[in-house]
């Protein structure tokens, strides 16, 4: 069967991941859903043009629901990046709960059956909404969650440490928003602990890791190559049943939310979440994170 991919939410981040999965032939078929119906299809026109110099063909399909019910993935990078300048990802609750709610009843009429991936924000309490929303097993429906936070912990690591950036391994984790950590027990730098690698200021780096986005978003307004490339990398991993860990936003039942922590990802979405041996610091810090999120929840319900 021909796989699957349809992204919600065609604006900054839903263009550039369909250009990432375009380029990289990942999908046979791409939906593209935005209720600016002009934007998706001049986004289409666009992304077609790119097949004639690409080795990889992508049927690309615009604004059809039902062209989502055998979607492997269904991404959603609905929004109003406008609504968030107020300095912290929580401004778009509002905006976020208003689009949720008029996609999500299209979506379940569409009889998809895949899984989710969230990036809209606040993406914890967003991707809890969805499992609130969505008639599907929480196990399928995630977010991109402290990814991407994780992708600027080692990059910022390994700027301070002359080390590539692959070779910088462990999480951040809990929300994708003020309240995240660096979970610096989990931290690897060229395969060693990194508190055995080097001396480094922790609060430093974990900050500069949290400010990263605030960075791009002063500039640009928006930010986009980063997160299309973690959801590129996710839909590609379920859609490849690969098993992968991400640290993203996923269910953990202590708490009754989705919140980032690291989950192996598959073609049926979570297939476990392995055990981490937290400090006492971290664990109160993810508590902290869970009950911002809960908060944030209740207010969409
Ligand atoms: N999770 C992360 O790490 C991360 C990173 C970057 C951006 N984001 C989030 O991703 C989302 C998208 O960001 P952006 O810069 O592309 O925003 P944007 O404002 O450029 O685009 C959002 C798009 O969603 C569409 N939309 C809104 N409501 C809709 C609905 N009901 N049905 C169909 N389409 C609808 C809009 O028409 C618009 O084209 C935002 O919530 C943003 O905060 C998350």
């Amino acid at each position: 069967m021909a796989r699957t991919i349809g992204i919600i939410g065609i604006g900054h981040v839903g263009v550039t991941t369909a250009f990432n999965l375009v380029s990289k032939g990942i999908a046979d078929k791409l939906v593209l859903i935005d209720q600016k119906a002009e934007l998706a299809e001049g986004e289409s026109y666009d992304l077609k043009d790119a097949l004639g110099g690409l080795p990889t063909y992508t049927d690309i399909v615009v604004n059809d629901y039902d062209a989502l019910k055998d979607a492997d993935v269904v991404i959603s990078a609905v929004g109003n990046i406008g609504a968030i300048s107020n300095g912290d990802r929580i401004g778009e609750t509002k905006t976020s709960k208003a689009a949720l709610d008029d996609v999500a009843p299209k979506l379940k009429a569409s009889g998809f059956h895949g899984v989710l991936l969230d990036i809209t924000n606040p993406c914890d309490a967003v991707t809890s909404y969805w499992q609130y929303l969505l008639d599907l097993p929480k196990s399928q429906i995630i977010g991109t969650g402290t990814s991407l936070d994780t992708y600027r912990m080692r990059r910022a690591v390994a700027e301070t440490l002359h080390v590539n950036v692959a070779d910088v391994r462990g999480y951040n984790m809990g929300e994708h928003g003020e309240s995240q950590f660096t979970a610096w027990s989990t931290v690897r730098v060229n395969n060693e602990p990194i508190a055995e690698y080097a001396k480094v200021d922790y609060d430093q780096l974990a900050d500069a890791a949290r400010a990263g986005g605030w960075k791009i978003y002063n500039a640009k307004h928006y930010t986009s190559y980063g997160i299309a490339t973690i959801a590129t990398e996710m839909a590609q991993a379920i859609i490849s049943d690969a098993k992968r860990i991400f640290p993203c936003a996923n269910y953990d039942p202590e708490f009754g939310i989705a919140i980032g922590h690291p989950a192996t990802i598959g073609k049926l979405g979570v297939v476990n979440t392995p055990e981490l041996k937290l400090t006492d610091d971290e664990r109160a810090k993810y508590v902290h994170s869970a009950g911002i999120i809960k908060d944030t929840l209740e207010k969409m319900k």
